[in-house]
């Protein structure tokens, strides 16, 4: 899996805009809020599901209903394609 450019990143990070760039992480970080407990978890259970599915996990944290996430390719060492695959399906999961 190849590393994105930093001209790669600030492309696909248009189209992910509640995404921003660590640079100490090299990842992409989101905090996701819901209306509960309940609500975090269930999201965070839909994504591990499909985390597994394509074996990339995000690093992630709750305190009740708050989700807060960084995607990066520990393999890579840094932001690869299947970090913006899995933004754009947890931004997705947030919002349906
Ligand atoms: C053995 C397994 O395929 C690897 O360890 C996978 C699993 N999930 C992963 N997730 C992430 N975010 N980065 C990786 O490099 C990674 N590698």
């Amino acid at each position: 899996m190849m590393k994105l450019s930093a001209e790669e990143r600030a492309a696909a990070l248009k189209d992910l805009p509640a995404w921003r760039y660590d640079q100490e992480r090299q990842a992409i970080v989101r905090q996701f809020q819901f209306a509960d407990f309940q609500e975090a978890f269930a999201f965070m259970t839909r994504i591990a599901l499909a985390a597994e599915k394509a074996d990339h996990h995000p690093e992630w944290s709750n305190v009740w209903n708050k989700v807060d996430v960084a995607l990066t390719t520990h393999s890579a060492g840094g932001l690869t394609v299947k970090d913006l695959d899995l933004a754009a399906i947890m931004d997705k999961a947030a919002s349906a």
